[in-house]
């Protein structure tokens, strides 16, 4: 065991890197049959684990759930999730080994030990799956050579992995077969009949690999998907505060503020979330944003790098060993923030205003996924990957913050997610401190130059546009969005 990629050569990483192919819908054709009949057991019922089994059961598929004894014993959440939700329950030894895939949808910290667990309990030529890599990438577990092994990742928090497939649709899902296991060349087949169940490919799906997955995915989520919408959230709340804006509405300003002005990122990417502000406030916006890019773009290379060469993963290990103290740290310290603590008023904020108020947030949304991406695609990540790691998910995360603040978001994703957001966001707020000075009501709280009465000047207005439709991250959205007609409206 040792961190698997590391150990590949700078040529093999390279090709790992660039995995990345979006699939045709003809390819999804024959549906969930490759796994019909077969028997479905999944390991944990937590975010990912309890929404994937409803879409997988919904569609056809043969759904049980292996717990720890412990958690059946004691009637955990986990137990009463899946009981109360109808579905098998049992102990690894009464379910495992009856298994022809086993989905381990556990915290990636505790994937060592339920992979030591579970796989002397697999029967033979069963078929092992992740929704996320990091045990196989960065911990370099090895599997049973008669095992093969799979991922399905969706590219959202499970509880919007129900959601969509619910309104009929899906979210976008990366899957990948690892190379050293798929002795009986079924990997394929199985991992897309599996996105096909999660109702995965109705928002496309990317042929990728294990390695892709786990360095994109953790940058997303470390900078633009919850790093930056917490720093965002904390700073710019307490700056209305300091401006003297009524606390209740700065709450419900951010708390909804993210969902609503990432609608726009939703539909029609940067430019129409851009678009949404008046011409004066876009070009405030792009100032705004260029500054922050400035600012930030050392820290999202940072997190890059140290993605991308094991530091992040070793600390994070490290704080495993360490019973999760910086973890647990953080999270409380979270639940102090003023932000946290004070609740939405009850006040009437309409959709045009988020954005008029928000002029900030549109600044720090468009200078994040911009960055995010651009440090991905710079490693050797492929755009649409990086994409659906940025842009897309974005407007996912900020659903999480409008339902009960960042508690709910940190909640929802995984711990891994929540230790680099913190990791990310302990060194962003300071970094933007002197920017922040800087800020008034004008930019967050306030509606922007509503009646200074100055002309617009034209050829700055265009030359924000052309800087904004021609950014790389447009490019590839407007190509991947229209594989995704089918997507229904939040707010
Ligand atoms: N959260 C998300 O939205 C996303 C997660 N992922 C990935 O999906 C996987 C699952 O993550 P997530 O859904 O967040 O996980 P959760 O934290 O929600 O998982 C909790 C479940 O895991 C079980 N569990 C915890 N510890 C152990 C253990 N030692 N042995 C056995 N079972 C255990 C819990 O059972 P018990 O009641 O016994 O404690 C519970 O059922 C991870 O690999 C993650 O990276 C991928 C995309 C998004
Ligand atoms: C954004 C966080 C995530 O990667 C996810 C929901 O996709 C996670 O690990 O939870
Ligand atoms: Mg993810
Ligand atoms: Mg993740």
């Amino acid at each position: 065991m040792g961190n698997y990629f590391n150990t590949l050569s700078l040529r093999d990483k390279l090709t790992q890197l660039s995995k990345c192919r979006f699939m045709d819908s003809s390819e999804f054709e024959d549906g969930v049959n490759a796994l019909k009949g077969k028997k479905i057991v999944i390991v944990g019922c937590g975010a990912q684990g309890l929404n994937q089994g409803l879409n997988m059961r919904d569609s056809g598929l043969d759904i049980s759930y292996a717990l720890r004894a412990e958690a059946i014993a004691e009637k955990r959440k986990s137990y009463v999730n899946a009981s109360e939700n109808g579905f098998n329950v049992g102990t690894y030894e009464e379910l495992i080994p009856t298994a022809d895939l086993v989905l381990n949808l556990t915290p990636d910290k505790q994937h060592t030990s339920v992979v030591k667990a579970v796989m002397p309990l697999m029967k033979k030529g069963a078929t092992l799956s992740y929704s996320h890599g990091f045990n196989i990438v960065e911990e370099g577990t090895q599997v049973r050579e008669d095992l093969t092994v799979i991922m399905v990742a969706p590219k959202c928090p499970g509880t919007e992995v129900r959601e969509e497939y619910k309104r009929g649709f899906g979210v976008p899902t990366l899957i990948a077969v690892h190379e050293e296991n798929d002795p009986e060349g079924k990997g394929w087949a199985q991992a897309k009949a599996y996105a096909a169940a999660t109702g995965g490919d109705r928002a496309g799906v990317l042929a990728s690999s294990f390695i892709a997955e786990v360095k994109s995915d953790l940058m997303g989520e470390q900078t633009i998907l919850c790093g930056l919408l917490q720093t965002g959230s904390i700073l710019c709340f307490d700056k209305m505060i300091e401006k003297g804006i009524d606390a209740g509405y700065a709450s419900k300003l951010i708390q909804y503020g993210w969902e609503t002005v990432t609608e726009g990122l939703k539909y029609g990417g940067i430019t129409n979330m851009m678009d949404r502000l008046s011409n004066p406030a876009k070009i405030k916006a792009f100032e705004l944003s260029e500054e922050l890019k400035d600012i930030m773009r050392p820290l999202f290379q940072k997190h890059m790098d140290d993605i991308m060469e094991g530091r992040f993963s070793s600390g994070m290990m490290a704080d495993w060993a360490n019973d999760d103290k910086d973890l647990l740290g953080w999270r409380a310290a979270t639940a102090e923030t003023a932000f946290e603590k004070t609740p939405a008023g009850n006040v009437e904020i309409s959709e045009q205003e988020y954005y008029d108020n928000g002029v900030l947030m549109v600044a720090m949304v468009r200078a994040g996924v911009e960055l995010a991406f651009e440090a991905m695609t710079d490693s050797g990540i492929i755009d649409a990957s990086a994409y659906y790691e940025s842009l897309h998910e974005t407007p996912l995360i900020a659903n999480t913050i409008a339902r009960r603040k960042l508690y709910e978001m940190n909640s929802v994703i995984s711990d891994t997610a929540e230790y680099g957001c913190y990791l990310f966001d302990h060194a962003c707020k300071p970094l933007l401190a002197d920017f922040m000075k800087k800020i008034d009501t004008d930019v967050i709280g306030k509606a922007y130059a509503k009646d200074n009465g100055k002309a617009v000047d034209n050829a700055k207005l265009i030359a924000v546009n052309k800087a904004l439709r021609e950014h790389p991250v447009e490019k590839v959205g407007s190509f991947l969005r229209a594989s995704m007609k089918a997507m229904k409206p939040i707010v």
